[in-house]
């Protein structure tokens, strides 16, 4: 596709998101009332259950067929010296993913969620029969020194996150799905895309990823500051923004986020990387929110401000900084839970219990 196609194929997929099924989210609340419980008691499991409904139509659907959707991608502003780990830790947890191995393979097996890893740009030459190829280049480029990628590669990589997705909800009925990622250094290229996208200051945005300690965190933000002057990102273009300062993984997810509300599918929103993909998707499809699902509270010190901003709250405080999509595969029990006591809980006049 040529970069006007793509640019197009864009502006298809942003109006083809419907806003929720209000007539369902209103039979998801008559039913939550009739429930054998005080209103509103099941605080906000109840908020999951009417946002469950409005997505998909169904007071308690079936979300058997859940995925989560690992994202790799390397860094080239992993050369100033931003994370505890070096980079080829990137490859070589790609290959724990697919051996089965890694957090989030066991906690999905948990969940009973398919893993998918997908090579979005992983800086090694990576063959395994169940790696998902959708590499557009070998790592992003030294953001301090000129832009991640190519407004282009940011397109392609988005469309390649987006096309995945709806293939596994057309024709393999995945109706659930959790974003997860993998790229050594991309808690900085996230903290460029808050401080442009959403109101943080670096200082504000930038945390300790990996582990870094606190004097390389005032580094890691003047990183930052260095890589927003050198290539001046529009704020009113998230895809300029996202192509200067961002990552192919994180593209990826935002393909995902937009693949999964334009085919009506709940999409679990992991950590502080997966929510600065869900920031930027929801820059581009503002009617994308309402698909997401906050999961946990990352460690993190951007991501509280972050989830705010995008208006998501977190399901759980598990003092998680992992990634991968840990935290939003362990989401998925709590919407397990919603749809559980939408399905089995028994009404006042059912059981015969007196209303206050
Ligand atoms: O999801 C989070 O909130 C999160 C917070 C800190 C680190 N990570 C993971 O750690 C890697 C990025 O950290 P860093 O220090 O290399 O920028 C990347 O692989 C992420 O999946 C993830
Ligand atoms: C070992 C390791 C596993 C990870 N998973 C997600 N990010 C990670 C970063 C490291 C360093």
């Amino acid at each position: 596709m040529s970069q006007q196609e793509l640019e197009q194929r864009i502006i298809e997929i942003t109006a083809s998101i419907s806003p929720l099924f209000s007539e369902s989210i209103e039979a998801a609340e008559q039913r939550l009332n009739s429930l054998t419980k005080p209103p509103g008691s099941l605080g906000k499991l109840e908020e999951i259950a009417r946002q469950v409904a409005g997505i998909t139509g169904e007071i308690a659907p079936d979300l058997a067929k859940r995925a989560v959707i690992v994202m790799a991608g390397d860094h080239g502003v992993c050369e100033e010296g931003i994370s505890a780990f070096p980079a080829e830790v990137t490859p070589q947890m790609v290959m724990n993913f697919l051996a089965g191995g890694a957090a989030v393979n066991v906690l999905a097996r948990g969940a009973g969620a398919d893993v998918f890893c997908v090579d979005m740009g992983v800086n090694a030459d990576l063959a395994h029969d169940s790696l998902i190829n959708c590499k557009t280049r070998k790592g992003t480029a030294n953001m301090t020194r000129e832009a991640a990628m190519a407004r282009e590669e940011a397109l392609a990589a988005i469309i390649g996150g987006y096309e995945l997705t709806e293939k596994l909800s057309r024709e393999q009925g995945y109706r659930m799905f959790a974003t997860g990622e993998m790229g050594i250094g991309n808690t900085t290229a996230s903290a460029a895309l808050c401080t442009v996208l959403g109101s943080m200051t670096p200082d504000e945005a930038v945390g300790l990823g990996t582990g870094i300690n606190e004097e390389r965190r005032k580094h890691k933000v003047d990183v930052v500051c260095r890589a927003i002057a050198c290539n001046t990102p529009d704020a009113r273009d998230p895809l300029d923004v996202l192509a200067k300062v961002g990552g192919l993984e994180i593209a990826g997810l935002v393909g995902v986020i937009l693949g999964a509300a334009a085919n009506r599918c709940l999409v679990v929103i992991d950590g502080f990387i997966s929510s600065a993909a869900a920031l930027v998707a929801a820059s581009i499809a503002p009617e994308a929110a309402a698909y997401m699902i906050g999961s946990h509270l990352s460690q993190e010190q951007g991501h509280r401000k972050l989830m705010e901003q995008i208006g998501l709250s977190p399901m759980i405080h598990l003092d998680m900084r992992l990634g991968e999509g840990t935290g939003a595969v362990l989401g998925f029990h709590f919407i397990d839970a919603a749809v559980r006591i939408m399905r089995e809980m028994a009404t006042f006049e059912s059981a015969g219990v007196s209303r206050g």
